[in-house]
């Protein structure tokens, strides 16, 4: 049996924010598979646990052994199992005892043993033979909110989407163009301007909402004039960390506005109107899915609204915003849910409810590239992975490669 797991190894390593996270070697009789598990700063309350209490090193020093002792011997192919013996292990409903970042690595790094136990891609491994489309790359350009410092927007992520790119190359090389005629843009308007980046590589802007979304919407279409390709610009709001629950309004530091729900709508609804915005995530808070429903009912038909913090890529919650109509995408996490096969039960529902997967990364990051096959692999049409930096190119660089390899590849449809 060339997968059959003969060894578990866990070791902490760094993130990209400097903070502590695990990865996780499993090997097989014939192959060998290594991931690392990533870290939120506007996590959703309802994601799981991501580490137990004592952190990385109690996971090191108590959570190795019980794993290992566990999965050497099974076959790292039969990922559903190795899943549920990770629940059984921790045998809490939210991961707490071994943290879902501990299982989601250990999870990812035995189907990428898999895959290489049996001479396989990962991208194929998981989605078989068929994959050919490649998702659109949704690229970071500017930073706020929880990922950014005071003086910056309350927006967290101004993202873009080339959408008129033939293929992944193209899409990439469009974001940072984009990005790089930002710095030129932002340098212009702000005499401080420092060069200063976010958590994702977006740039740290000393200016106010409305400002930034003017100046990404001009980068966009001067990007768009000088590489005749199509970009549309987005945002994920992340709008649970401005929420104020006692005053019930979305409260702008950056502007001096408070707005409540109604409010909300209509702002969000005339944003998406004025700049001809692609995309939408979290624009109303995690427990709101009233907002979102009435928001998607407006103008679900021109743009993705789209939950992360909402779903925290839950199954449960996600038919719960199918049955309300509450948004059609939605971000895909597998360390919000702690599993590959939860994160596929859930991309799944998704499809099959015409809501658009987004597989994204987190905040905090390593150089781990498994997203990029997971994209591939489920067919989701975006990927949230940043624009430049290590940890997200690592990501990036990988879709090229992927694209490559593909016999027949071409665009995912967005439409
Ligand atoms: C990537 C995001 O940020 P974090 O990882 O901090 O949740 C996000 O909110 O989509
Ligand atoms: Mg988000």
């Amino acid at each position: 049996m060339d997968s059959v797991i003969e060894d578990v190894r866990v070791r902490k390593i760094l993130d990209s924010r400097g903070n502590p996270t695990v990865e996780v070697d499993i090997i097989t009789w014939n192959g060998f598979g290594r991931a690392a598990a990533p870290s939120g700063a506007s996590t959703g309350s309802r994601e799981v646990v991501s580490f137990p209490e004592g952190g990385v090193d109690q996971v090191i020093s108590e959570v190795e052994d019980l794993i290992s002792s566990e999965l050497i011997g099974m076959a790292a192919e039969d990922i559903e199992d190795i899943d549920e013996v990770l629940r059984e292990i921790d045998g809490t409903d939210n991961m707490s005892a071994i943290g879902g970042n501990t299982s989601v690595a250990v999870s990812m790094a035995a189907a990428k043993a898999a895959a290489m136990s049996f001479g396989m891609p990962l991208y194929s491994f998981l989605g078989g033979n068929f994959v050919s489309e490649m998702p659109y790359p949704l690229g970071n350009m500017m930073n706020g909110g929880a990922h950014a410092g005071p003086n910056a927007p309350d927006i967290q992520e101004f993202l873009v989407v080339p959408i008129g790119a033939k293929d992944v190359e193209e899409a990439v090389f469009a974001n940072v163009a984009v990005h790089k005629k930002l710095k030129e843009l932002l340098s212009k308007k702000d005499p401080d301007f420092t060069g200063g980046k976010g958590d994702e590589g977006g740039w740290i802007p000393n200016i106010t909402n409305t400002q930034a979304l003017e100046i990404q919407a001009q980068a966009c279409e001067e990007t768009r004039d000088e590489l005749g390709i199509l970009i549309r610009p987005g945002l994920d709001m992340a709008s649970s960390e401005f929420w104020d629950s006692e005053k019930e309004k979305y409260v702008y530091s950056q502007d001096n506005i408070e707005r409540d729900v109604g409010e909300q709508v209509e702002y969000v609804k005339d944003l998406i109107e004025t700049y001809n915005l692609f995309y939408v995530e979290d624009p109303f808070d995690e427990n709101d899915f009233e907002g979102f429903r009435e928001l998607t009912s407006k103008v679900g038909n021109k743009c993705r609204i789209c939950g992360d913090d909402l779903f925290v890529t839950n199954s449960r919650l996600l038919k719960k915003g199918i049955d309300e109509k509450a948004a059609n995408a939605i971000i895909i996490k597998p360390n919000q849910i702690g599993s590959l096969t939860e994160t596929y039960a859930t991309v799944k529902l998704a499809k099959e409810n015409n809501v658009m997967p987004v597989v994204s990364h987190r905040s905090g990051e390593t150089c781990d590239e498994t997203i990029a096959h997971l994209a591939v692999a489920f067919g989701a049409p975006m990927i949230k992975t940043g624009a430049i930096g290590g940890e997200r190119i690592a990501k990036l660089n990988e879709l090229i490669r992927i694209e490559a390899e593909l016999s027949n590849p071409k665009m995912a449809r967005l439409f």
